[in-house]
């Protein structure tokens, strides 16, 4: 596929399986996300990668203290709603913006440009013939989660990035008009 198919038919899975890409592909998935633009080079990202059984479990049970310690012990219908969560796919990846202090770079420049690393992890892996599903919800915002995972309270969740092999075919992009987003100024 090359670059210009892939821009123009990038399209999120939100069912996901096994196999996972391989050591060398997720290499290439995460040199993706590091040729994100990024003012004044402040590299302003951190990436957790959660892809073992283990690891993914643990991740469940971060979701599950995160909610607990806001709103006490869960009833076991929610406790393990949140621990299947992971579950949703052999790979999560959470990005998490590290803001730098930059005079001339603000936060959200910074945030931005963590979320081009997201864009960049899927567009790779879809070249290489795997998938992603990008989702924040309420745990991205939850600063317990953020203290379970070791992000700064400053710092923001960007997203969890689901990634594996695709269960389903994902239709194409719906084709939108040009001219309803840009607007050639004369
Ligand atoms: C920052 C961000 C957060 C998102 N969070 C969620 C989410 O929590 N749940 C969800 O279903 N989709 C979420 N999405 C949207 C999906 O990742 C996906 O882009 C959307 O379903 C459209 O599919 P497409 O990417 O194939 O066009 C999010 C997208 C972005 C950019």
């Amino acid at each position: 596929m090359n670059a210009i198919e892939l821009l123009t038919s990038r399209s999120s899975c939100s069912k996901l399986e096994l196999p996972l890409p391989n050591s060398e592909q997720l290499d290439i998935i995460y040199r993706s996300a590091l040729r994100a633009p990024d003012h004044a080079g402040l590299r302003p990202w951190k990436f957790l990668v959660y892809q073992s059984p283990e690891a993914l479990k643990k991740l469940g049970e971060q979701f599950v203290a995160a909610i607990e310690a806001e709103e006490g012990p869960l009833d076991s219908a929610k406790k393990d709603k949140l621990l299947a969560m992971p579950n949703r796919a052999p790979m999560v990846i959470v990005a998490i913006a590290e803001y730098q202090s930059h005079d001339k770079v603000p936060k959200i420049e910074q945030a931005i440009s963590c979320g081009c690393a997201v864009h960049g992890m899927l567009l790779a892996a879809q070249s290489l013939g795997f998938a992603g599903y990008w989702r924040t919800g309420p745990l991205a915002f939850n600063a317990n989660l953020k203290t379970q995972l070791g992000v700064k309270p400053d710092d923001e969740i960007v997203g969890f990035l689901y990634l594996g092999s695709p269960k389903i075919s994902v239709n194409k992009p719906d084709q939108v008009e040009v001219s309803d987003f840009f607007t050639v100024i004369d």
